[in-house]
């Protein structure tokens, strides 16, 4: 991962308090300025730029008060505004500490310095500085396509896939967990299309009821059914020329995938109670949650539809497989939602930070989506905490706590088993599968980790 410049301002007009803070961060890799006053520090803001100031309160002329203090954290926000600024004041001086919270600096410090702690503090700041910068390289680096914020490889490898897709007119399946995004990304396919300006058009296959599947497909004559009091245009004509997105095909009822096979060979439709074939032009995108494969084994799914729809199968892969993606999307949905709806910046804290980092994330982004929202109303201050996210800590800070490599192996197993059991709803062939194991081993393993399957019980 490319990494912030450390670099540290220290401003503070007490020489020996000076050297001895630069004395103490000064490594290879962190660079330190220092300004004994206002000026200086503006100029030094100006020129370095740096991601971290730690800044007395007491500067001069008022050496004994906070106002050029207070002027100083003001000036530095003005010009650098996400410069973590840690105010170092005294211990009887809390209220000084909290005004220059509102004012917005990052964290306060008391001396006299004890400097394991301050190490803390500072590199606490550090991390958000460098994930709020990752946040803001250029809006392309971290968003190969327009909504998918993503700086992992294999997602960077989908986002060129769905532009090539955009190109032709292939029958795409996207195959992904629940909020992975396949919807953002079946919008991608099309906005990416030359046929852009046309109609993108979704239905949802697990939300209309089979009665009326037919109907909101293709459409129907007016008096071919009760209640049939008007003609009506299905879907597939309305999305004509454009693309047609058929979300959770995997629901799509048996019959109906016989009528959709038709539609997707002859590229015509005849609406119920109607005799003119209609001739329609149009892309179609499906998204599956389910694994097809096994249902088309279990006769669920026709085998013809399912060769039909994948002519190309673009494999989504889950948030918990995406690297630093969850922070990196965290930290953005935080910036959107925070200016939305509670009109302040805001930020992580360490912990919080942490917690999103450990965290597996079975809802994928909808959940991260979910979770930051809630934060935002309910953070106590500018700094959202992790019992605001409302995640299970302990399972999440689970990894934190192992203590060798037999147990870390054992803890990932048992994490993985579950998993595919309840992404297989407790299907244990459809789990061995998903886990690369025989059902026979996976048993075994089920059985060393006295795990039961729930739907035996
Ligand atoms: N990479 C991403 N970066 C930022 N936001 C994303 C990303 N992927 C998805 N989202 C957001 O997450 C939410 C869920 O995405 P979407 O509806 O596309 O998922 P889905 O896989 O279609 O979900 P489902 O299977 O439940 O229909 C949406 O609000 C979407 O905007």
């Amino acid at each position: 991962m490319e990494a912030l410049e450390k670099t540290i301002l220290i401003v503070e007009d007490d020489d020996g308090l000076q050297s001895q803070l630069k004395w103490h961060f000064d490594d290879f890799s962190t660079t330190i300025i220092t300004s004994g006053n206002l000026q200086e520090a503006i100029n030094a803001v100006r020129t370095y730029q740096p991601s971290i100031v730690l800044q007395d309160l007491g500067l001069p002329p008022d050496p004994e008060g906070v106002s050029e203090g207070f002027r100083c954290i003001k000036e530095i926000l003005a010009i650098a505004p996400k410069t973590k600024i840690i105010v170092l004041t005294g211990k009887n001086e809390h209220q000084n500490a909290l005004t220059s919270i509102k004012l917005g600096a990052y964290d306060f410090y008391y001396k006299p310095i004890d400097t394991e702690t301050l190490d803390h503090v500072v590199e606490r700041a550090f991390r958000i500085a460098q994930l709020e910068w990752e946040n803001n390289k250029t809006t392309e680096s971290v968003q190969p396509i327009k909504g998918v914020i993503t700086g992992n490889k294999q997602m960077r490898n989908v986002c060129r896939m769905i532009e090539k897709i955009a190109q032709t007119n292939v029958t795409a399946t996207l195959i992904g967990e629940s909020g992975t995004g396949k919807e953002v990304l079946a919008r991608a396919i099309h906005s990416h299309a030359p046929n852009k300006d046309k109609p993108f058009i979704a239905i949802n296959c697990a939300a209309v009821p089979e009665s009326l599947m037919e109907s909101e497909l293709f459409g129907h004559e007016k008096g071919s059914f009760t209640g049939a009091t008007s003609s009506t245009t299905g879907k597939v004509e309305q999305a004509h020329q454009g693309t047609l997105f058929l979300d959770e095909i995997g629901d799509m009822p048996l019959p109906l995938q016989a009528k959709l096979l038709r539609f997707l060979q002859e590229r015509s439709i005849v609406k119920i109670g109607g005799r003119k074939e209609i001739k329609v032009d149009l892309r179609v995108v499906c998204a599956t949650n389910k694994n097809l494969e096994e249902m088309v084994k279990e006769g669920t799914f026709r085998e013809d539809l399912f060769y039909r729809i994948c002519e190309i199968v673009v494999d989504i892969p889950p948030l918990r497989e995406r690297g630093n993606d969850a922070a990196l999307i965290a930290n953005h949905m935080l910036k959107r939602y925070a200016a939305e709806m509670s009109g302040k910046a805001m930020t992580f804290s360490e912990s919080a930070i942490q917690t999103i980092e450990h965290y597996s994330w079975p809802g994928n982004i909808r959940e991260v989506e979910n979770k930051v929202k809630r934060a935002v109303v309910l953070a106590e201050s500018n700094v959202v905490q992790t019992e605001d996210l409302g995640i299970d800590e302990p399972k999440a800070q689970k990894k934190f706590s192992l203590i060798n490599l037999k147990e870390a192996r054992k803890s990932a197993e048992v994490e993985a088993i579950l998993s595919a059991l309840e992404l297989s709803q407790y299907n244990v062939s459809a789990a061995a599968k998903m886990l690369g194991v025989t059902r026979p081993t996976l048993y075994d393993m089920m059985k060393k980790y006295n795990m039961t399957n729930e739907s035996n019980q």
